[in-house]
């Protein structure tokens, strides 16, 4: 039962000019998993390293609740690891791989006997608790590290890409186990991952990190309906979102380039966008499209492309004032357009998001 808050840390690697981590403020709560999310290379694994004490900080504290940490070693901290590549000895048992923390630790044998059995059971690994581990799937083989992580009663888990080695299947079961485990133990945690999709399914909250600088920390659906910027517009949300040229026009309005006209927006957003004066873009998720046949008026856009995928229909739009940009509208299928129709498209006002063009914050956060 660990609170574990990153206080203004930062990462330099020396030779390197441009930090690895920039100024880092974060806490995670008490039983909370926060993923890390960003592309290759925003600072993810130097961020998680620091916590298990692998990497010294350039500047800044850890704690855990309120005691600093950053000068702990590794093994003084409690904290453990679940790795992508599962990290097994492979001549010793499921049993044993599961006890070996305990057995360096110099627990009694009778403690460590029921904590293994009891993560045995937690992740149904019964069966095969007295099989060597070599042979076993992907899936099994990382159940077995995160048995292993838990038996230790650890103050924190760290879960760094613990799917990536996964077929889509047991990708998709580990992930709800790992939620499962995570909250019926109430293990405060950090997972590290670059997928989107594993982030939303697995995380209380999401940091989204880019060049090592803290983007925006909130829940999923938080992050969703309310990104920060473009880069976390873009980086939450699949397919991503239509990003379009545009400028206020007038009360609760905005005016879409690519539409030559203007849509309404949520009047406060509207208000606020005013109040920038500039270009903005304009953000519409492509679930979030409507579109209707033209019949005969002069369209907005036309069909290019269509993907039909059984219940839903993705489609591609050139847009008729600006054919160079394409517009992705992800619509229930199968639907009735085909390429080459004439289209109308409509949104609703409170699910356009309006970004400041120069800094390319939210106006909302601005
Ligand atoms: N030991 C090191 N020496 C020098 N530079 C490093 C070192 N480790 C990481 N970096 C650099 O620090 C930056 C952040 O790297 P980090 O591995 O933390 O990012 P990441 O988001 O985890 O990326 P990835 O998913 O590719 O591991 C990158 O520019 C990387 O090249």
């Amino acid at each position: 039962m660990t609170v574990v808050r990153f206080e203004a840390v930062s990462k330099r690697y020396a030779g390197v000019e441009a930090p690895a981590v920039a100024d880092l403020n974060l806490v995670c709560g008490d039983g909370e998993m926060i993923a890390l999310l960003g592309p290759s290379g925003c600072g993810k694994s130097s961020t998680l390293k620091m916590a298990a004490g692998l990497e010294d900080l350039s500047a800044g504290e850890i704690f855990f609740d309120d005691e600093p940490v950053a000068r702990l070693e590794p093994g003084a901290r409690n904290v453990a690891m679940v790795f992508e590549d599962y990290s097994l000895y492979p001549r010793m048992t499921v049993r044993e791989n599961i006890a070996f923390p305990l057995a360096a630790r110099g627990v009694d044998r009778t403690t460590a006997r029921a904590r293994v059995d009891d993560a045995l059971g937690l992740l149904g690994l019964d069966d095969i608790a007295d099989r060597p581990v070599t042979g076993l799937s992907g899936g099994a083989m990382q159940r077995i590290s995160i048995g292993r992580a838990l038996v230790r009663d650890p103050r924190l888990i760290l879960f760094d890409e613990p799917l990536s080695h996964l077929d889509g299947d047991q990708r998709v079961q580990l992930r709800t186990e790992i939620k499962r485990l995570q909250k019926t133990r109430q293990v405060t945690s950090i997972l590290v991952t670059h997928d989107q999709t594993e982030a939303t399914a697995m995380a209380d909250r999401i940091a989204v990190m880019r060049h090592g600088v803290l983007q925006q920390v909130d829940t999923p659906a938080a992050m969703y309906e309310r990104p920060a910027n473009v880069f976390v517009a873009n980086f939450i949300g699949e397919p991503p979102m239509n990003m379009l040229a545009g400028r206020p026009a007038g009360a609760g309005a905005v005016h879409v380039e690519a539409f030559a006209r203007a849509v309404a927006v949520d009047p406060l957003r509207g208000a606020r966008a005013e109040r920038t004066g500039g270009a903005l873009i304009v953000g519409i998720r492509p679930e979030h499209l409507d579109i209707a046949p033209s019949d005969g008026g002069p369209a907005d856009a036309v069909v290019s492309y269509r993907e039909c995928r059984g219940d839903a229909d993705s489609l591609i739009l050139t847009p008729r004032a600006t054919p160079e940009v394409q517009i992705l509208v992800e619509i229930p299928g199968p639907s009735a357009f085909r390429p080459g129709d004439p289209v109308m498209v409509s949104v609703a006002p409170e699910r356009v998001h309006l970004f400041d063009q120069v800094t390319e914050r939210n106006v909302e956060v601005l």
